[in-house]
C-alpha cells in the first residue's frame, strides 16, 4: 500500500492559509464515517487509542504495538490521512527512532513526538517535561527515523501549562531547528500567549486543546495554526451509545425498540458493503 498522497495531504493543509479541524478516530468505523463525512483529517489521540485499545486512561499503559496495529486497522479502512498522537515515542530517543519507523509502515500521515516525561515519574503527582536536551535529541531521532520523506513529524510541547511561556518558545525554537515539519501546542490559554509563540517561530502551528478565546478558525489561521483539535467527542458518544443500548437490553426493551442505532443504510455504508457484494460477485461468482 502507497501512503504518499495522504501524507501530501497533511503537508498541502500545513503548507495553507486555512485551519482545519480533524475528525478524531479511532478505530475502522470512526474513520470511515470521518472520511464520508468529508473532515480532510482525522486525530488518532493517544488517550482515544488507550481507550479503544485497552479501556484505559491516558497514562502511557499502551505499547507501540498496539497503537501501530491499530492505526495499520485504520489505514486498510479509509485513504483519510491521520496524524498520529505517538506521546513520548514510547522510550528514549532510540524508542523514537523505531516509533516512527513503526508508524510510518502503519500509514500515519504525520505524527507528534512530545517532551512530557512519560510514564509519569514515581512520587510525582504533577505532569513534567524532559530537558530540551533530550528533546532535541528525539525530535532529531524522529527525523532519522523516517524513510518516506513525506512522512510529516510534529514536535510537540506541554510548556505552556507546565513550565512559562519562554520555556514554551525556547522549546518550540529548538525543535524547530532540527527540521521537523510543525509544532504542536497544548495548553495554550491566551490569544497573547498564541501570538507570542506564532511570532517566535516559523513553523506552522498545531493546537491541542484549547479555550474559547482560541476557537475561531480565521483568527487561528492567521496566527498560522492550520490544525486545531476539538478534543475527542465521537468515543464519549459511542460510549455512551452502548451504554443506552446494554442498559436498555438488560432492563428487558426488546431489540427492535431500541432507539439511536445505525440505520442498515449507515452500517452498510461503514462496511463498504456494496464495494464488498461487487467483489463477491466477480470473484465468488455470487450474484450482485
Ligand atoms: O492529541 C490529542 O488529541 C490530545 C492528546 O494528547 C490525547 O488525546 O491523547
Ligand atoms: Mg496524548
Amino acid at each position: 500500500m502507497t501512503f504518499r498522497s495522504r501524507r501530501e495531504k497533511l503537508r498541502f493543509i500545513l503548507s495553507g492559509s486555512d485551519c482545519v479541524r480533524p475528525g478524531s478516530v479511532y478505530d475502522a468505523i470512526s474513520i470511515r464515517i470521518a472520511e464520508d463525512l468529508g473532515f480532510p483529517l482525522g486525530m488518532f489521540g493517544g488517550s482515544v487509542a488507550s481507550l479503544a485499545v485497552l479501556g484505559d486512561p491516558d497514562i502511557t499503559l499502551i505499547t507501540l504495538t498496539e497503537l501501530a496495529e491499530q492505526m495499520r486497522r485504520m489505514s486498510r479502512a479509509a485513504t483519510l490521512p491521520v496524524l498520529v498522537d505517538a506521546d513520548h515515542g514510547y522510550g528514549n530517543a532510540l524508542n523514537v527512532r523505531r516509533t516512527v519507523q513503526e508508524l510510518e509502515t502503519a500509514g500515519a500521515a504525520g505524527l507528534t513526538i512530545e517532551d512530557t516525561l512519560l510514564p509519569a515519574a514515581f512520587g510525582e503527582a504533577k505532569t513534567q517535561l524532559i530537558s530540551l536536551e533530550e528533546g532535541v535529541g528525539k525530535m532529531k531521532a524522529a527525523l532519522d527515523g523516517r524513510s518516506d520523506p513525506w512522512l510529516v513529524i510534529m514536535g510537540r510541547t506541554g510548556a505552556a501549562s507546565i513550565t512559562s511561556l519562554d520555556d514554551t518558545i525556547g522549546r518550540a525554537r529548538a525543535y524547530e531547528a532540527t527540521g521537523v515539519d510543525a509544532l504542536f501546542f497544548t495548553g495554550i490559554k491566551s490569544r497573547a500567549e498564541l501570538e507570542a509563540i506564532a511570532a517566535a517561530t516559523r513553523l506552522p502551528i498545531v493546537l491541542g486543546g484549547a479555550p474559547d478565546e482560541l476557537n475561531a478558525l480565521d483568527y487561528l489561521a492567521g496566527q498560522r495554526v492550520r490544525i486545531a483539535l476539538q478534543g475527542h467527542a465521537p468515543i464519549a458518544a459511542a460510549t455512551q451509545a452502548v451504554d443506552d443500548t446494554l442498559k436498555a437490553l438488560r432492563e428487558g426493551t426488546p431489540p427492535k425498540n431500541l432507539k439511536g442505532l445505525a440505520s442498515s443504510e449507515l452500517t452498510g455504508r461503514v462496511m463498504r458493503e456494496a464495494d464488498m457484494k461487487a467483489r463477491s460477485a466477480d470473484l465468488l461468482g455470487l450474484k450482485k
